[in-house]
């Protein structure tokens, strides 16, 4: 979230000698840098190393012979500035945010924020959502890339102020899957539109009904699909002088059958004339057919599944003979967690809840956030875990989109991530659900570690599928050397955090 990066100020330009460096020479000290910095290791070999002929005696977890951790040789220091200068990097641009025509109180707003240069889907985007008349636009950009800016930018720009009854009256629509998510947008619209007078944002997610305001007097309205729906059926939310539809993590909105109805529902009682906005890091290929139906003669920007990791990930796996192992691993894990912020995601609400308890019977402090938790509660976890009050966040896939908290250097897939396929005989994993949750680490070009454990050789299979298909490296950990763990998710959680603070104090 905005919020959460507000300081960060590149600086331009960086010798190839200023890149490569020793580890120990690329913390930050001197007054007149301001660039943050990362260090991005090199990498090793990866799953492709599984050889089946030749199983381990140790079982199905032991079977999984897959890459051996080599010290990187060098690591290469790379400055925001020097990712932003890179035509290659999805944080490049050629641009400022000058010369894309936004308004000076907006510029303001973007330069609390620490935003020094737009991004690529920023500077992509931002001229296809504010031409006129406005068109439609389908985008699609890696994870913590700024995707939220590049909407917010376009809303704020069309905004009309100028009367009491305007500023009342919604003319922005922002619907996400998660009331998480939705309370982060409205977040980042505060400090980006803080200079624009009379700007009044409405969240609109499940809440007690004794809580719920008779009218949504305001500007902009973010929330979740239902209970916008709900709103506008009941007249507590007027659609009629609405400009801009957004959906956020479009695709998971148009795929999930409650969901999918709820956008549709929502979206036939708004004006036809609406500007539709659709982003998400990934759009498989048939919810883009749903894109296309939802967003009409829609300008696209979209980029090739090979295309949507991001670089400053380091994807690791660990080998765990059966369930119990999983769970002695996260705990032995637990002492690293710490260090920075990290976001632990199992496959249910159940397991969740019954990690959280050994946890704690055990002394660890640990918080969990599922769908079973309701309202006000949820919001009490999220909000301790991003002032860094909790440092271990369980969650299940409901956390796995969108939430941008800039200190999670670690991401632990206790379980892989898997699709439902009814009547299907193989296990297959769930492509798009892995990129988003080893996206909650990584964040606009820092550092961080996701490992996933594997405890099956369906596990394993499904984990070479997603190497497979996003052309990444995802390296083995051998868990009988806790040493050579430690290092590596060290060396990278220290690095994070000398940046973080860095950054705090820049
Ligand atoms: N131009 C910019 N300069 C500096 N920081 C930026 C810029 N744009 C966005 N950020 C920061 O980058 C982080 C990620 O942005 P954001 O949450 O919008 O990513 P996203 O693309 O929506 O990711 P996801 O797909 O995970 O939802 C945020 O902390 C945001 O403040």
């Amino acid at each position: 979230m905005a919020s959460e990066n507000p300081t960060e100020t590149p600086q331009a330009g960086g010798s190839l000698e200023d890149r490569i460096s020793k580890p120990e020479e690329s913390k930050p000290t001197g007054t007149n840098e301001t660039a943050p910095r990362v260090v991005v290791a090199s990498v090793s070999r990866d799953l492709g190393n599984y050889s089946p002929e030749k199983p381990s005696p140790d079982g199905a977890g032991a079977e999984l012979r897959g890459s051996e951790l080599q010290e990187p040789e060098y690591t290469v220091e790379v400055k925001l500035s020097d990712l932003q200068a890179d035509p290659n990097n999805p944080l490049f641009s050629a641009k400022t945010f000058e010369e894309l025509g936004l308004d000076e109180r907006i510029l303001k707003g973007l330069s609390t924020m620490g935003f020094r240069k737009p991004s690529k889907v920023q500077e992509r985007a931002l001229p296809l959502l504010m031409g006129n008349p406005p068109k439609n636009l389908v985008g699609q950009s890696q994870s913590g890339t700024g995707k939220t800016a590049a909407f917010v930018l376009n809303i704020l720009s069309r905004m009309d102020l100028t009367s009491e009854q305007s500023q009342k009256t919604p003319q922005a629509l922002i619907l996400a899957p998660t009331r998480e998510l939705a309370r982060q947008i409205v977040g980042v619209i505060q400090v980006m539109g803080q200079f624009l007078d009379g700007l009044v944002i409405g969240t609109a997610v499940p809440a007690d009904t004794a809580t719920r305001p008779a009218r949504m007097d305001c500007s902009i309205v973010v929330g979740t699909p239902g209970t916008v729906q709900d709103m506008i059926k009941k007249r507590i939310l007027n659609p009629t002088q609405l400009k801009v539809l957004v959906l956020d993590e479009a695709d998971n909105m148009l795929d999930q059958q409650g969901l999918g109805d709820q956008c549709i529902r929502v979206k036939a009682m708004l004006p036809r004339t609406i500007q539709v906005v659709l982003f998400s890091a990934t759009f498989p290929t048939h919810v883009h057919r749903y894109a296309e139906k939802f967003a009409p003669s829609a300008n696209e920007i979209t980029l090739q599944h090979e295309e949507l990791t991001v670089e400053g990930i380091k994807q690791l796996y660990m080998d765990c003979s059966n369930d119990e192992e999983k769970y002695m691993n996260l705990v032995q894990l637990y002492g690293l967690l710490t260090v920075g912020s990290s976001i632990i995601f199992v496959k249910t609400r159940a397991s969740a809840a019954e990690i959280e308890r050994r946890m704690v019977a055990e002394g660890h402090t640990v918080a969990s956030l599922t769908g079973g938790i309701e309202g006000s509660q949820r919001d009490a976890v999220i909000d301790a875990f991003r002032s860094g009050e909790a440092k271990v966040l369980i969650t299940t896939n409901v956390l796995a989109r969108g939430i941008d908290v800039s200190t999670v250097s670690l991401v632990v897939n206790y379980d892989v991530p898997e699709a439902f396929t009814p009547g299907s005989r193989s296990r297959e994993p769930d492509y798009q659900t892995y990129l988003h949750r080893i996206g909650r680490t990584g964040r606009f070009g820092r550092i961080g570690v996701a490992i996933s454990f594997v405890s099956s050789r369906d596990e394993w299979e499904m984990l070479r599928k997603i190497q497979q298909h996003f052309s990444c490296n995802i390296e083995r950990v051998d868990t009988n050397d806790w040493d050579e763990v430690e290092s590596i998710i060290k060396k990278t959680i220290k690095n994070t955090r000398a940046q973080a603070n860095f950054v705090a104090s820049s």
